[in-house]
Formats: C-alpha cells, sequence, structure tokens
C-alpha cells in the first residue's frame, strides 16, 4: 500500500520503520529531517493512506492548513483531547473527511520498542471495518493487529490512560507501593470506561488491547512522558519545569483540562481526572489528591 506518514516525532518514526516493512511508506513533518523517503507535503498528500502522528492539540489546525482532500483514508496516531474545545479526534477529522475513511490506532505502543521491532498487538478502530482490516493487514510481522468498530472507545481510552499515568507516577513517586498503584489503576479504568460510556462508547472497549492493555502499560512505566510527569509532581517540581525537562509531548497534560472541562459543562464525576487536574493547573500538593482520592 503507498502511504505517507505525517509528523517526524517518536511515534512518526515508529510507525514509519513498522509500516515500511510491508510497503511502500513516506515521512513528512513540519521541521525537515534527514530521513530517507523524507518527502514534502505536497508529496505526502498524494498517497492514498495517510497516517497523522501529530500531537492532538495541534491536528485542527494542521487539517485547516495543509490538508487537500483527493480522497485520502487516514489511519489516526495521536491520543488527546482538545483543550480549547473538549473535541474528540474524531469531531475534528470529521469536519474535514467522512468517517467510512477514518481510522484510529491504538494499544500497548511505546515508539522506542516498535522501532526496535519488538512485538507487540495493537488495534485498529473505525466504523468502516473494511478499512481498519486494510490498516491490520499491513502491520508489520511484529505486530498483531486487530479490528473493532467502537471509535469513541478507542478515543477515550488512548487519551484517558495519559491521565491516569499521570495520576499513577505521582503515586509511585511518593513510594506508596504497588497496592496503592494497583488501586489507582482499576479505579482508572473504571473512570475512563464510565466517562467513554457516557459518549456512545462500549465498555468492552476498555478491556481491549486500547483501553485496559495501554493503561497498564503507560501507568506502570518510566518509558511514559505521562508516567514521567507525575514522577516529577510526586518530586515537588513545577509543571514548566516538569515539560522542560521532558522535552517531549505528554498529552495527559492538555488532556486532563480538556476532561475537567467537560466534567464542568456535563457535571459528570471524573475524580482521578480532576485530581491530576488539580496538581498540573492549580498546584494542588500531591500528598493532599493521593490522600482525597485514596484516603
Ligand atoms: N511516542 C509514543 O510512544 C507514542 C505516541 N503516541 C501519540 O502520538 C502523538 C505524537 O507523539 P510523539 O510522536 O511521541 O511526539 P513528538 O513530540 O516526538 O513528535 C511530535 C511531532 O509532531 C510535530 N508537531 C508538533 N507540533 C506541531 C504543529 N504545531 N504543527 C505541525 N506539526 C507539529 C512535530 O514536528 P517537527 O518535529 O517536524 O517540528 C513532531 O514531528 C501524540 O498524540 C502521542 O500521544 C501514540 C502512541 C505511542
Ligand atoms: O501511548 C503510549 C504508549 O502506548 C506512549 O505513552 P507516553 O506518551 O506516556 O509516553
Amino acid at each position: 500500500m503507498k502511504m505517507a506518514i505525517i509528523g517526524a516525532g517518536k511515534w512518526g518514526q515508529a510507525l514509519y520503520h513498522a509500516y515500511s516493512e510491508n510497503n511502500e511508506v513516506v515521512i513528512h513533518s513540519r521541521t525537515p529531517r534527514n530521513i530517507e523517503h523524507f518527502v514534502s507535503l505536497g508529496e505526502a498528500l498524494e498517497r492514498e493512506y495517510l497516517v497523522m502522528a501529530i500531537p492532538a492539540q495541534f491536528v485542527r489546525h494542521w487539517m485547516e492548513e495543509n490538508f487537500v482532500d483527493k480522497g485520502q483514508k487516514i489511519l489516526v496516531a495521536a491520543k488527546g483531547i482538545e483543550t480549547s474545545t473538549g473535541a474528540f479526534l474524531n469531531d475534528i477529522f470529521t469536519q474535514f473527511l467522512p468517517p467510512e475513511r477514518l481510522a484510529y490506532i491504538s494499544g500497548p505502543s511505546f515508539a522506542a520498542e516498535v522501532q526496535k521491532s519488538l512485538p507487540t498487538a495493537l488495534m485498529i478502530s473505525s466504523t468502516n471495518l473494511s478499512l481498519a482490516q486494510t490498516f491490520a493487514d499491513h502491520l508489520p510481522s511484529y505486530i498483531k493487529g486487530y479490528v473493532d468498530d467502537d471509535v469513541v472507545g478507542a478515543e477515550v481510552s488512548g487519551a484517558y490512560k495519559n491521565v491516569i499515568a499521570i495520576a499513577s507516577g505521582v503515586c509511585d513517586g511518593l513510594g506508596l507501593g504497588n497496592n496503592a498503584r494497583a488501586a489507582l489503576i482499576s479505579r482508572g479504568l473504571v473512570e475512563m470506561a464510565r466517562f467513554g460510556k457516557s459518549f456512545g462508547a462500549r465498555t468492552e472497549t476498555f478491556l481491549s488491547l486500547g483501553g485496559a492493555g495501554d493503561l497498564f502499560l503507560t501507568a506502570s512505566s518510566r518509558l511514559s512522558r505521562n508516567y514521567r510527569v507525575g514522577l516529577g509532581l510526586a518530586e515537588g517540581k513545577d509543571m514548566d519545569t516538569i515539560l522542560k525537562e521532558l522535552g517531549e509531548v505528554a498529552e495527559g497534560v492538555p488532556t486532563a483540562k480538556a476532561l475537567h472541562r467537560i466534567a464542568q459543562e456535563k457535571g459528570i464525576y471524573l475524580p482521578i481526572a480532576e485530581e491530576v487536574y488539580a496538581m498540573i493547573e492549580e498546584g494542588k500538593d500531591p500528598h493532599e489528591s493521593v490522600h482525597d482520592l485514596l484516603g
């Protein structure tokens, strides 16, 4: 299949590596890179299959400024909710192309491990199952692909698990032990499933690779940028310092703000997300947050 990856950050480059095993793949990014098959925007947009791997907060602007509809199918690789509007990525992309040309990739996938061709299993979600199957069939030999049609469930899982990972990093950073972390992760899973259900997602999606699979991964490993944000908060660092030291995107930070906004607007109870919001936005003491959650 002829494909272009848009965004040559960590995940874009890992997906470029992965999809290159079975396909003819080029890559484009805002900042030119010395990568084989790096092409101009115009050339990338000519490909029938696009993979969007830029952070969620910049997707709308990127589409407005750059997208030219030539009938392409898009695989969305970002995980987040837009802070300024509370919109899901699916709400944004469907303003530019119909849902049958859109699919979403989720599941446990640290870019660094995919880049080394280490095995994992991922989920491709689309209301158009035959498109999801096409993206799944073209994954490399070391990634097992599953398909599903619950787009909202996949999106909410991928975005929400980053927020729970921040809370989990706080819990571990404060040295509260394995029991506390497991309690937090399992309550986090319930919280994100309940939130997703109120937007029409299926509960079982949260038990899948994109839900529990990615949550367990991200909320228990220092390889996760979001988990490391939590470690930084537990050390008493301010957000500017944490994000500067991280030097990469941590989608859980803007997503916690988006969830706070949605919770306020719709009157939804999101205890863990609200504590993460209070720590990152209002400077709440992490000890107090954990006490309020688990005490
Ligand atoms: N890293 C991982 O393990 C995984 C990441 N993801 C998700 O993928 C998304 C991207 O993450 P990741 O690749 O790690 O992030 P990085 O920070 O490594 O890269 C982000 C990329 O987006 C581009 N970008 C940033 N801002 C803009 C903008 N305003 N306009 C256009 N392009 C922009 C950058 O382009 P340039 O450098 O050319 O300027 C860069 O190539 C996130 O939503 C993340 O949650 C999902 C699964 C795994
Ligand atoms: O989504 C990811 C793995 O599936 C990456 O998580 P982080 O952004 O927290 O590193």
